[in-house]
């Protein structure tokens, strides 16, 4: 299966315990919602939270959000209950925490499977995602990666990385560059979404937006989240500029032209055009219509905020 392209800049934790954060987690335009059943709920919690999460799946509307669940991790009397619970829920993707190895994605692909077989799902219509957290799951990132047909992405998970690095999160984040570089690599290669880390000081805006330029620099797809206030400056990030998209609309028909021509490469105002520039404009132009940046004609819309404020929704990248 492949790996479809859509909009995934924002993906946000909502703890599985809280009844009011996962009814209304559907109204903050998060790309993709993250019910939590692992770390942010205590242990007596764990089954009242299970079924929380698979009676709001049931029963709320959460629009065009792709929708995850943190179950808990193999290592724990739980996840075979959040599997079995949550796929037959229907959830989009399974995200399992703390992964060192291949073999642990192979074991929850087989779970999966036979709950999908148990409760009538579709066969192979559940996704899974893998956080990784710790230096073995560093060294593996390809190997999790192209562990299966399944994987839709792979996440760092810088809070229990850096403890198990003997570290702590220092605001320029040189900490995280080995790991932040190994984890897009491998996902890259392998074909699947990469996510950066959750920013936990919702008192340091500046640090959460440098943060998020910064990822958006090396490639990463989007971020995981805490709080729905980090949403729409990681979308504002993520979104292509209207110069961007003007450049982007300049390349296509330039090289167009050149092809009408037999060419495939131009010089357009100085600057050579060729096959990987052309590929990154059309990934702008995906983006922008994903992200409801343009008009019918495909022209960007100026005043952009308002027009999508009346068409509402999202919609995937292609
Ligand atoms: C951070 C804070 C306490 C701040 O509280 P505050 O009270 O200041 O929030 P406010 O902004 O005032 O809330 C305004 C309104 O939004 C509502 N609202 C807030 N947050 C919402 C939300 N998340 N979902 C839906 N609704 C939400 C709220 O209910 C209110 O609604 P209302 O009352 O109606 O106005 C709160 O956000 C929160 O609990 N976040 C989730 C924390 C969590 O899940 N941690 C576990 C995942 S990390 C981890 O495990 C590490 C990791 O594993 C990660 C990896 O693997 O990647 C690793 O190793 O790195
Ligand atoms: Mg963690």
């Amino acid at each position: 299966m492949a790996n479809e392209e859509r909009l995934r800049r924002t993906m946000m934790f909502v703890p599985g315990n809280n009844p009011a954060m996962v009814k209304d987690a559907g109204i903050f335009g998060a790309d993709s919602i993250m019910f939590d059943l692992e770390d942010a709920v205590s242990l007596p919690e764990k089954d009242a939270a299970r079924y929380l999460v698979y009676e709001a799946l049931q029963t709320v509307d959460y629009g065009d959000a792709e929708l995850v669940v943190r179950i808990n991790g193999l290592d724990t009397p739980f996840y075979k209950n959040d599997i079995r619970a949550m796929v037959k829920a229907g959830i989009d993707v399974i995200r399992l925490p703390k992964v060192e190895t291949a073999d642990m994605m192979t074991e929850l692909v087989g779970l999966v499977e036979e709950a999908e077989a148990e409760f009538g799902r579709e066969k192979g219509s559940t996704r899974v995602m893998a956080a990784i957290e710790s230096a073995m799951g560093v060294v593996n990132a390809y190997a999790i990666a192209s562990s299966t047909d399944r994987m839709m992405g792979i996440a760092l998970s810088a809070e229990d990385y850096t403890t198990d690095m003997k570290t702590h999160r220092y605001p320029d984040g040189a900490e995280l560059e080995y790991a932040r570089n190994a984890i897009l690599h491998a996902a890259r290669a392998a074909g699947v979404s990469a996510f950066d880390t959750v920013f936990t000081n919702m008192d340091d805006p500046e640090g959460f937006y440098r943060e998020t330029q910064y990822i958006h620099q090396l490639g990463f797809d989007g971020k995981s989240l805490v709080n729905p206030r980090q949403i729409e400056m990681v979308n504002a990030v993520f979104e292509p500029t209207e110069k961007e998209v003007l450049n982007a609309q300049n390349v296509i028909a330039a090289i167009e032209e050149a092809r009408a021509k037999g060419s495939g490469v131009i010089s357009m105002n100085g600057q050579m055009v060729d096959r990987p520039v052309v590929l990154r404009a059309e990934r702008v132009m995906r983006l922008a219509k994903a992200s409801h940046l343009l008009d019918a004609a495909g022209d960007y819309i100026s005043n952009v905020k308002a027009a999508n404020s009346q068409e509402g929704g999202k919609q995937s990248e292609k």
